[in-house]
């Protein structure tokens, strides 16, 4: 493996100019926040982001999948039992009908114990005549239209590890302690779909859930494999003062690690070749992953690999792309060629929030739920042609019924939107859609599946 140059410090990033970082009026009480992070205990291990970097590696080579989701901006007064439940069982049911549909291990990402760091495309927001800086996520300000609110307070990182640390401990709990039983997921989805305006277009898939849970139970065959998951944290390292001060060498391997989540992505906004955020995250052992929008090109894409993965190393680096459904067909195709032209093995995953975004009459940011289904069948569209493997999707949801986005069987319409639009920064998917989302993905895996060779999977090492 290339020996790198030692970690950066955080004064060589901050000499790189990173973009979308706060403004703290005290350097020294900055100094001082990032000395007790430094000091507090990892919130994950290094040992299990291999064992997610060796899964990524299934998904480049079409043996997993992957779902990451959560909210657009977790919120400190988000860290409540109820939400963190109805979260992760959203993403536990979406889970179940994807590893049935592609039969492979479907690896369950949340952006969850960490996305609390926004970038903004305006450094302030104006209401009437008054003017403050934007809210840029409960690390680093608050909500509220006040100018106390909008300060920048470093205080606010000690924060993030504790929300994050409550949230991992309870997900930690709910995976490992009956919660996630195959079971229960599925007479979650069996809800859904008997409640479902669209149900009847799942039904077939339902059941065949249903026979397939049968013949696990008649053979006797249930195991602690049925009963837990593997369930990993991600976030967008955005905060140069978090993530490094999280950045820790590991006692076995004396490589750097991010331990503040188990996978790290980098936003379209933050991913220059020689800007910070490239630079601290090419020192980290982690799964990492680099979002990339309309403009980027099939050049821009190779340069991220070589500089973030000089290796090729399997699993390393995914990228996830956010075109929007009316660009994705023409622009994917060529990244996607010529990536793999190259002989790299990156994993490939469906942002289709994000290319998606508009403002809705009454000023709501919105999505329409046709147009993300849109953009994820552009991607199996591109990647079915190609004979590439569609390696997951990453959505903004939660597991509330929240009206932020547009469509879907319940048809919610922009008149409703204002009833209860809850997200601090983007609209997300609410329980109902996100379920929705999960059986039309579960519908083109089977697709595709009927046109791929099988693929092989090592079923002791699976960690369904
Ligand atoms: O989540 C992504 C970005 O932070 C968000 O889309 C930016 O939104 P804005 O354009 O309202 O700043
Ligand atoms: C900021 C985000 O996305 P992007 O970097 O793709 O705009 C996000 O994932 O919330
Ligand atoms: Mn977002």
């Amino acid at each position: 493996m290339s020996e790198l140059p030692s970690l950066p410090t955080l004064k060589d990033l901050h000499a790189l100019k990173p973009l979308q970082q706060p403004t703290y009026a005290d350097a020294d009480e900055v100094g001082d926040v990032v000395r007790r992070l430094r000091r507090l205990p990892p919130l994950v291990f290094a040992g299990e982001c291999d064992e997610l970097r060796e899964k990524m590696a299934g998904a480049a080579a079409g043996r997993a999948f992957i779902l990451q989701g959560g909210d657009c901006a977790e919120t400190f007064a988000g860290v409540t039992a109820g939400n963190i439940q109805n979260k992760l069982r959203t993403l536990l049911a979406m889970a179940l009908v994807l590893t049935y549909a592609a039969q492979v291990p479907v690896i369950k990402i949340g952006r969850m114990a960490g996305q609390f760091t926004k970038p903004r495309s305006s450094d302030t927001e104006t209401r009437g005549e008054v003017t403050l800086p934007a809210y840029r996520g409960d690390a680093v300000n608050g909500f509220d239209f006040t100018p106390e609110a909008r300060s920048h307070d470093p205080q606010r990182l000690l924060g993030v590890y504790n929300a994050s640390s409550a949230t991992l401990n309870l997900v930690r709990a709910f995976v490992n302690g009956g919660f996630a039983d195959m079971r229960t997921m599925h007479s979650w989805n069996s809800d859904f779909v008997r409640s479902s305006p669209a149900g009847v277009r799942y039904e077939q898939l339902t059941a065949e859930i249903e026979r397939a849970l049968a013949f696990i139970e008649a053979c006797g065959i249930e195991s602690e494999a049925t009963r837990r998951v593997d369930f990993y944290s991600s976030h967008e390292g955005l905060s140069l003062e978090y993530e490094h001060a999280m950045t820790r060498i590991d006692s076995r391997t004396h490589r750097p690690y991010n331990t503040s989540g188990h996978l790290i992505w980098i936003g379209e906004r933050t991913r220059q070749l020689d800007g910070a955020h490239v630079e601290l995250i090419r020192h980290v052992r982690n799964p990492v992953a680099v979002k990339l929008g309309p403009t980027t090109t099939a050049d821009t894409a190779l340069e991220l690999a070589d500089r973030i993965d000089p290796d090729g190393e399997a699993g390393r680096i995914s990228f996830i792309t956010r075109f929007g459904a009316g660009k994705i067909r023409d622009l994917l195709p060529d990244v996607v060629e010529k990536v793999t032209a190259s002989g790299r093995h990156v994993t490939w995953v469906c942002d289709p929030m994000h290319g998606n975004t508009y403002e809705a009459a009454g000023g709501f940011k919105t999505r329409a739920f046709s147009d993300v289904i849109d953009e994820v069948n552009g991607f199996f569209d591109v990647h079915d042609e190609l004979g590439t493997w569609p390696g997951g999707v990453h959505i903004e949801l939660t597991g509330d019924d929240v009206t932020e986005c547009v469509g879907g069987s319940h048809e919610l319409a922009e008149a409703d939107l204002a009833s209860r639009y809850e997200t601090l920064c983007d609209p997300r998917l609410n329980r109902n859609q996100s379920l929705e989302l999960a059986f039309q993905v579960a519908e083109r895996l089977v697709q595709s599946r009927a046109n791929r060779p099988a693929p092989v999977i090592d079923l002791q090492s699976s960690g369904l």
